[in-house]
């Protein structure tokens, strides 16, 4: 049987907003098993996935080829439902390869992010589950461009909260607009943490990680946690720390011989979720024969 396996990811890493962002090692897998009458995808992710045709990888592959013959679908997923940490990403590359393995279509890795940004509408998080590692990429309405690299070695400290934020919820508090000035500062930020981060210095990466003010800066009111966890993990020897996605995750960098003692720093703050200590996935989706 074939397994399509999709990274969750962490798009922005501050003022990377839409075009930055990297993979990590926590996984969507689909199982394709055998042909039947409707499809079925098997999964314990709860009522309120649906296990029909209705289903995000479902409707995707649908989107692509709407005669596709129905399959029974075993789904795993460790990957988070609206944290901020790329689910609907994972579902939407994980139904695009659905449909290239069962229609033959061939698509390359440019091909699946054509098709995945404009499901999506920004490849930040689309791009990184197809290409893995850390991705800058661009998208002008037409055509995305994207370029993956490795990331510096480095430990992803993961704040989880319990209460889920949509992303459509979290994209509908920004502006129409920022001013010249913050979008200079910001995308001057983001210039050198890509170069920071090909350079492979994670220090000046994380800095730059926090001076982002295209959306953080709107997004403060519904992410209270992210500046009380951004000073405790600076006092404690973080590089950087930002808004995972569009919330509610926050994620701090730090390297990692101190990844353990940062962490247990971190855990001793009153919040309500879960912590990972998560690695970059230096590869994205893959298919298992
Ligand atoms: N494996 C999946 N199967 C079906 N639907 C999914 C899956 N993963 C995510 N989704 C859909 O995507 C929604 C979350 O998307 P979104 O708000 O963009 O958050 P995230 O930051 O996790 O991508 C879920 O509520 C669900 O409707
Ligand atoms: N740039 C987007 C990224 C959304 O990522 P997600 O993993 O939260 O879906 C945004 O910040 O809205």
């Amino acid at each position: 049987m074939t397994t399509i396996r999709v990274p969750a990811t962490s798009a922005n890493l501050g003022p990377g907003f839409d075009s930055i962002g990297i993979a990590l090692e926590l996984y969507l897998t689909v199982t394709i098993a055998e042909t039947r009458a409707d499809w079925l995808i098997e999964h314990e992710m709860g009522a309120d996935v649906p296990s029909d045709e209705h289903n995000l990888i479902i409707k995707t592959a649908l989107a692509l080829i709407p005669d596709l013959e129905p399959h029974r679908l075993i789904m795993r997923s460790e990957i988070p439902l609206a944290r901020g940490l790329g689910s609907s990403s994972s579902a939407i590359i994980a139904g695009i390869e659905l449909a290239n393995q069962l229609g033959d279509l061939d698509l390359t890795q440019y091909d699946k992010l054509q098709i995945a940004v404009k499901l999506e509408g920004h490849p930040d998080n689309v791009a990184p589950a197809i290409y893995g590692g850390f991705v800058t990429a661009t998208y002008d309405d037409v055509e995305a461009d994207a370029i993956s690299a490795p990331f510096p070695a480095a430990r992803a400290l993961t704040f989880i909260p319990d209460a889920e934020l949509l992303t459509s919820a979290s994209r509908a508090i920004l502006p129409e607009k920022v001013s010249l000035r913050a979008a200079v500062a910001t995308s001057s930020a983001a210039n050198v943490l890509v170069a920071a981060v090909l350079r492979g210095d994670l220090e000046l990466a994380g800095r730059m990680m926090e001076r982002d003010q295209f959306h953080e800066t709107y997004r403060e009111t519904l992410v209270p946690h992210l500046e009380q966890i951004r000073d405790r993990a600076r006092d404690a020897g973080a590089c950087g720390t930002y808004l995972s996605g569009a919330g509610p995750t926050v994620i701090s960098m730090v390297p990692p011989a101190e990844a353990e003692e940062i962490l247990d720093e971190l855990q001793q703050l009153p919040l309500a979720g879960h912590w990972l200590n998560l690695a970059v996935a230096p590869a994205g989706l893959m298919v298992e024969a």
